[in-house]
């Protein structure tokens, strides 16, 4: 007895220790799937393997095979004819799919590391977005993946959370199921050497019914009807309803109240050696539930699949073998829990026993395999009328019965690992193989990434350079036709002007001279012409800058189609923009003077220039003393052919007119002269007129700056013509390569994030190796304690 409470007592401290580390573990499971989260949000989304997902949808849609209600269900056989060779090995829970089908993958995606189906925690149930087209998949942005993952992990860290609980909750729960009428009420009363749940011929257990040990209720029997299993606290009376012993059979088998669940406060008066609710170190509870039929399969099963359920027991009719129902169950079960105990009931009523025993067992083979592999432990045929029969009657009951209670409290008690700690430990591994698989897909696909963001940007390098020194090329050849037209521009005009203001005269020259008494006229004509010569001249010089410009912008279109042909579609906005100017230039042959800014008036002195006498009388000392030069000369060439001998004849004559008769002489001659050079003033009037009208319009022009300002004009003009083409060119060019960089860094930013995601990832790959590996070893240290 003594040696059996020390080992007892020395697997209770190996239990602690196991839960101690599993604790650990698990936490350290949690805080690594919340960092996942952390950078799947805010670096990196979560490379989630799809393609082959999409590939079985359309598998299974195209051989109309029907799929479950979940992609983490294990019957869906469809998807689980596609799981490959998977590389790495993990334990198997609910959400494992078996590969019980053949593989056909041969043409599985080759660049694929891994499968979505390889997953079985963190697999995402991608459904919702499915719609009979595996487009839809395949198109599914990254980023709804990463908050579909983000999801899944945070759900993952929820259930971590409740199996922390667990492994930390001195609690165990049992659960009693099967099919219909199969004696579990009966197994229940015989297992606590009592008749309290009711039993009949006829399906009675409408709901479930939890019954722990008294002491958890004060040491008080009692029987709490449940509205709310969420709310419900045995110390707040307001969340149960209080049914008294005799009420029982009525509230179970017709439950008009609707309870959820009875929870049933009883005392077993035997000892802890032999009591199966108190047995000195863990409270258990023992859970009887509505028989399973189509109605009740669902809920049994979400049931079963709390975490606190630590054993479920699965009655079956030795009568009826197993049901669909039960069968449907069983797998489901089996999935979860791995090991279901199974108590084949009404064992007393079967003749041929070794045929029943033998049927049954190739059935549960099929449906847990687990389970029948520990078939010795986990399979009992008994009679639990019989055991309570024998109770009553207080004879010994059958030894098949014993065995089977004593089995199920070392399955229950003596090796709680198995019951309460490996399915945390199994949730632990699987989580963490998902990790190193997702992992490893994510490092290859950081690789990936990496080498084709390096390949993209060896292939854009020749072509940034190109650009980079085409810009400075063609920005050069845009500024210099900007110049050379500008300054040809200001080299005409000037030139031409200063020509036409020099030769005015001979403008005038081409007004026909009316006479004398017209000379106001022939005046007035002289400056119109003049001016109109002026202004056509300007007009000249306008026709040239238009030239000049056509000219400069041809140049710079044809910049501009060499840089359109280096664009990649990028900037089509600016090329389009451009096209505007382009069509300016295209036009540009109508370009005419009228495009220039208006000239207004050529010259502002012209405006207000007058005939003035001036102009008609020629004070010019240099040019009369020429004229009185050319006129005496004429007068000496006439005196000298006419007079010339009769003035030396005078001069002879004075002297013997004597001087009075010569002065009056000379007076004569002078006045002919005088008259001569009158009648000279008189006939060269008009030359006199154009002279001083080209004169002065000269002078009034040179002082006014005429030539200066419409160089300066029409450069101006020229300038911002050209300009706004050249600036269009450098801006686009500018844009090119500002896209062209951004392009480049925003490749390199990309690169960054992937070779952290890399390093990231392959960091998190050995972290949760050596984790799982530490999860394992909570299991094989119990290896040399116990048979787990
Ligand atoms: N012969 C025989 N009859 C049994 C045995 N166990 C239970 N029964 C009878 O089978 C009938 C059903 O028993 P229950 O315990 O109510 O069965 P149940 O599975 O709880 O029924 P539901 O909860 O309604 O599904 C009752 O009449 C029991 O007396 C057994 O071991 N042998």
């Amino acid at each position: 007895m003594n040696a059996s409470r020390q080992e007892q007592e020395m697997q209770q401290r190996v239990f602690a220790d196991k839960c101690q580390r599993l604790h650990t573990h698990l936490v350290g499971t949690k805080s690594l799937l919340r960092e996942i989260g952390e950078y799947n949000r805010s670096k990196w989304p979560v490379h989630y393997p799809l393609g082959r997902i999409a590939q079985a949808m359309t598998t299974s849609n195209s051989s109309g095979l029907r799929r479950t209600n979940s992609m983490l269900m294990s019957s869906d056989s469809t998807l689980v004819g596609e799981v490959g060779p998977t590389p790495m090995r993990r334990a198997m829970t609910v959400e494992d799919v078996p590969s019980s089908s053949s593989s056909s993958d041969s043409d599985a995606d080759a660049e694929r590391l891994l499968d979505a189906n390889d997953l079985s925690v963190l697999k995402l149930d991608l459904r919702v977005s499915y719609h009979g087209d595996s487009d839809v998949i395949g198109s599914l942005e990254e980023s709804s993946i990463a908050r579909l993952f983000d999801e899944r992990l945070m759900q993952c860290e929820a259930h971590i959370d409740k199996l922390i609980a667990r492994v930390t909750d001195k609690s165990s729960k049992i659960l009693v199921t099967g099919d219909l009428n199969a004696g579990k009420s009966t197994l229940v009363n015989a297992l606590l050497r009592r008749d309290i749940l009711p039993f009949d011929q006829q399906p009675c257990t409408m709901l479930f019914c939890e019954v722990v040990d008294a002491s958890l209720n004060g040491d008080v029997e009692e029987i709490h009807g449940i509205s709310d299993i969420s709310a419900y606290s045995q110390k707040d009376p307001r969340t149960y309803t209080r049914v008294s012993l005799p009420d029982l059979e009525d509230v179970v088998m017709e439950n008009s109240e609707q309870f959820q669940q009875l929870k049933i406060y009883t005392r077993d008066v035997r000892s802890d050696g032999a009591s199966l609710l108190h047995n000195g170190s863990v409270d258990v509870a023992l859970i009887d539930s509505p028989g399973l039929n189509r109605d009740s399969l669902k809920t049994t099963q979400l049931f079963a699949r709390q975490e606190e359920i630590d054993v479920v027991v699965f009655v079956v009719n030795a009568e009826n073998h197993f049901t669909l129902s039960g069968q449907d169950f069983l797998v489901s079960a089996g999935n979860e829990k791995a090991h279901i105990f199974i108590v084949v009931n009404r064992f007393d009523a079967i003749r041929r026993k070794d045929r029943c025993e033998r049927m049954i067992l190739d059935q549960i083979r099929e449906l847990s395999p687990l389970t029948y592999a520990e078939r010795s432990d986990l399979v009992h045929f008994v009679s639990a009328h019989e055991q309570l029969a024998a109770e009553r009657s207080g004879t010994q009951g059958a030894e098949s019965f014993s065995r089977m209670e004593k089995s199920l409290r070392s399955f229950a008690l003596e090796q709680r690992f198995k019951s309460k700690l490996a399915p945390a430990q199994r949730y632990a591994m699987n989580v963490l193989g998902d990790v190193q698989y997702l992992a490893a897909e994510n490092v290859a696909a950081a690789t990936k990434r990496i080498q084709e963001i390096n390949a993209l940007l060896r292939e854009s390098m020749p072509r940034y350079e190109t650009l980079l020194h085409e810009r400075t090329d063609t920005t050069r050849q845009a500024e210099a036709a900007l110049d050379d037209g500008c300054a040809e521009v200001r080299r005409h005009t000037a030139a031409h002007l200063t020509n036409t203001t020099r030769h005015l005269q001979d403008v005038a020259e081409k007004v026909a001279y009316p006479g004398l008494l017209s000379l106001w006229t022939y005046a007035e004509s002289v400056l119109l012409a003049m001016v109109r010569h002026l202004e056509h001249e300007v007009s000249e010089c306008d026709r040239f800058a238009c030239f000049t410009i056509q000219h400069a912008r041809a140049d710079l279109a044809r910049l501009e189609d060499h840089r359109r042909s280096l664009d990649d579609g990028e900037s089509k906005d600016a090329a389009s923009s451009w096209s505007c100017g382009d069509d300016d230039a295209s036009t540009s042959s109508s370009l005419t003077a009228s495009q220039l800014a208006p000239i207004g008036s050529i010259s502002n002195a012209l405006d207000t220039v007058q005939l003035e006498l001036s102009d008609f009388v020629d004070f010019d000392i240099a040019h009369n003393w020429a004229a009185l030069t050319s006129v005496s000369t004429a007068v000496t060439l006439l005196a000298s052919k006419s007079m010339a001998s009769n003035a030396l004849t005078l001069l002879r004559l004075s002297s013997t007119m004597g001087p009075h008769t010569a002065r009056r002489l000379m007076v004569a001659s002078a006045a002919l002269i005088g008259l001569g050079s009158v009648f000279y003033v008189l006939s060269d009037m008009d030359a006199t007129v154009r002279r001083k009208l080209s004169a002065r319009l000269e002078l009034m022009l040179d002082e006014e700056g005429f030539v200066h300002h419409h160089a300066e004009r029409l450069t101006t003009e020229a300038s911002r013509a050209i300009r706004p083409f050249v600036w269009h060119l450098q801006h686009t060019f500018q844009r090119m390569v500002e896209a062209e960089e951004h392009r480049r860094a925003d490749h390199l930013r990309r690169r960054h994030v992937a070779q952290d995601s890399q390093i990231y990832f392959d960091e998190l790959r050995i972290k949760a190796h050596s984790l799982a590996n530490l999860v394992r070893a909570v299991g094989n240290a119990d290896a040399a304690n116990g048979p787990f």
